[in-house]
């Protein structure tokens, strides 16, 4: 089996007096994208900030990269190649395109300059043709756009995006569907959460379900199309 970039085990998670993750191993290999699914409030977020250490697991583990990130700062957990889009984004609106992208600017943990501006631009043409608009000036596609395109300038090893077409117009949801296949063929690993499972399940090779903070269904995209019944029974469709 290939490197395993994030290993999360036996994490519980609260806020407050709320037992949110109830115990959930969790694991992400080199070059491998995974759909994290299930209805809304079953803790899908609350996993990934568990493991960006934005709201740490009260026990378990997570492991990034085999190092032991428990009770580790956010900067750290990005240092080693983790890059995190969260839900409803966080570009920096008084600050144009160009800037947004370059002060993100930096090689990957093994040195890997892959993405670049230039590459970046290539690769979302609509920022483009933005590209000296202030962030607060974009559409939220656009941001979403840069949003990605920032991560992408920190030559991650794993992306996750929390909610990656989460109120975008349909046209611009497809161009971020685009786009996350060019990211996994560039042989990033990545996490997408997102509501729309038949796109998310074109583009994964493994899927994990959550119900009430348990896992409670995880397997390929092809088990997913061979047997719906689980898609209905834990997502509702
Ligand atoms: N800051 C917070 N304080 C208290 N409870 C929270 C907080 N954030 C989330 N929760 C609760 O934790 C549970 C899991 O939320 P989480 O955001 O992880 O779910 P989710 O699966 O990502 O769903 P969604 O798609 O709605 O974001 C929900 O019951 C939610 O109300």
């Amino acid at each position: 089996m290939s490197e395993l970039l994030i290993q999360a085990q036996g994490i519980q998670t609260y806020y407050g007096a709320s037992h949110i993750l109830r115990g959930i191993d969790f694991q992400v290999a080199r070059g491998e994208t995974i759909g994290l699914m299930g209805r809304n409030g079953m803790g899908k977020s609350t996993l990934l900030k568990s493991i960006m250490g934005i709201v740490p697991p009260q026990s378990g583990t997570v492991q990034i990269k085999s190092q032991t990130m428990n009770g580790r700062p956010t900067y750290e957990v990005a240092q080693l190649g983790i890059a995190y889009v969260p839900e409803g984004r966080g570009i920096f609106g008084n600050l144009s395109v160009v800037e947004n992208l370059e002060m993100a600017a930096r090689p990957g943990t093994r040195g890997q300059r892959d993405w670049t501006y230039e590459r970046v631009l290539e690769t979302f043409p609509r920022l483009q043709e933005r590209l000296n608009h202030g962030g607060q000036q974009l559409s939220g596609g656009e941001q979403q756009m840069l949003t990605i395109g920032r991560a992408l300038m920190t030559n991650p090893d794993v992306l996750i995006l929390d909610e990656a077409t989460e109120g975008l117009a349909p046209l611009i949801a497809r161009e971020i569907w685009r786009i996350c296949s060019v990211i996994k063929q560039s042989g990033i690993s990545a996490i997408i959460v997102d509501k729309n499972w038949k796109h998310v399940t074109q583009i994964t090779d493994r899927n994990v379900i959550l119900v009430k903070g348990e896992v409670v269904f995880e397997g390929s995209s092809q088990a997913l199309h061979d047997d719906p019944s689980v898609l209905e029974q834990h997502l509702g469709v």
